[in-house]
């Protein structure tokens, strides 16, 4: 594993709620049983079980927004999420999440995001740059970050974005207001709108006039797509064209060529597909059809915390399941650096920090 955790990575597809860590889940949950408002012995559980169905997982998320409902928690497993990221030399992280609303506490979509945003001020333990310091003048710097830190090398520092997620229970008017939202927290590192939940669930097709505002007032788009078999969802997905998609699990032939055609970027996440049985076995992943392809793809988590895992594990996983080495591996990383929704100065600076990672290989 050293190699994998040392290289620099990208994470691309990583959801709030599900990369908590399992102590402050389960201390969070004893917060809530002490209160009588849940029973802690049942809910962990829930928490340490291994194997989910994809509709267990979806019930997991239910309960997990239970134990994160207030503002105060959400800051906190923001900056925890961010500091586990920047640990594993992730030096550039979109992590998503759905603003939610909940009246009985006093939390809107914006609060919800608020508190997501003072989660990444507050970190303390790596520097966080996440709305560009170099090129957007006009952006609130993190006031952590003095200028002579931002262009210091010295301390270890990650590039973070965010993504509103649309969540597929939403309705249309629900949707366009997560994407309001988005384009009012531009300055704050807002990049782009993100379409998941529960698969089963809901059509497509109410959430096109949020996703095509989304595209007209230039956020960039990720759409779930194919985790499970839905063909004419698939293709009316892919015929919309978003920047990428994540999982591709239940393609057909057609919409394999569609995708290739098209060459949308696939956000790759091995260990989830597994444990929700998306694909049934790992040697049979689309993974490896679309390398060989060369078809643009990024390693992503998912939900590290759902799924026990970590990008340093899924590289580890793909490098011993499908036997690429470690220059293969940090050219894969590298790669996403072209599919990522921040500035062409973030893109540079990645590109400097890759530069540095290929020398040292070399050596
Ligand atoms: C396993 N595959 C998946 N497929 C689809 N949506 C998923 C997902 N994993 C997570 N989410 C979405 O992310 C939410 C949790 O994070 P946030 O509350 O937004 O931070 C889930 O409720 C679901 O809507
Ligand atoms: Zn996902």
């Amino acid at each position: 594993m050293e190699w994998t955790l040392s290289i620099p990575k990208i994470e691309l597809h990583a959801h709030l709620n599900g990369s908590i860590r399992d102590p402050t889940l389960l201390e969070l949950a004893k917060g809530l049983g002490d209160k009588d408002i849940i029973n802690f012995s049942d809910v962990e559980g829930v928490i340490l079980k291994n194997d989910r169905s994809l509709q267990e997982v979806f019930k997991l998320f239910d309960l997990i927004h239970i134990l994160t409902t207030d503002h105060m928690t959400v800051t906190r497993i923001t900056k925890e999420v961010i500091e586990d990221f920047a640990a594993e030399n992730v030096v550039y992280l979109e992590l998503r999440t759905t603003p939610k609303r909940n009246d009985s506490i006093g939390m809107s979509k914006r609060s919800y995001m608020e508190a997501v945003v003072k989660g990444l001020k507050s970190v303390t333990a790596v520097d966080v740059d996440f709305a560009s310091c170099t090129v957007d003048t006009k952006s609130i710097v993190n006031p952590l970050l003095t200028n002579d830190t931002c262009n210091a090398s010295t301390r270890k520092k990650i590039y973070v974005r965010l993504l509103l997620s649309i969540d597929r229970r939403e309705t249309t008017v629900a949707a366009i207001e997560t994407v309001k939202l988005a384009l009012e927290m531009r300055d704050l590192g807002v990049v782009g709108i993100d379409l998941s939940g529960n698969p089963v669930v809901g059509n497509w097709i109410t959430f096109l006039p949020a996703l095509e505002f989304a595209r007209e007032q230039g956020l960039h788009i990720t759409l779930h797509c194919g985790e499970v078999p839905n063909r004419k969802e698939i293709q009316t997905m892919l015929d919309f064209l978003p920047q990428r998609i994540g999982h591709a699990c239940c393609f057909e032939e057609e919409e394999w060529s569609k995708l290739k055609l098209y060459k949308i970027p696939v956000e790759i996440c091995l260990t989830s597909n597994i444990r929700t049985e998306t694909i049934s076995s790992i040697d049979i992943h689309h993974f490896v059809d679309l390398y060989k392809a060369k078809h643009p793809l990024v390693l992503c988590t998912d939900d590290s915390g759902v799924f026990s895992t970590s990008l340093t594990n899924e590289y580890h996983l793909a490098s011993s399941t499908f036997g690429l080495g470690k220059r293969e591996m940090l050219q894969l990383a590298r790669d996403a650096i072209g599919f990522i929704f921040a500035d062409d100065g973030v893109k540079r600076d990645l590109t400097d920090i890759f530069d540095a990672a290929t020398e040292k290989l070399d050596q």
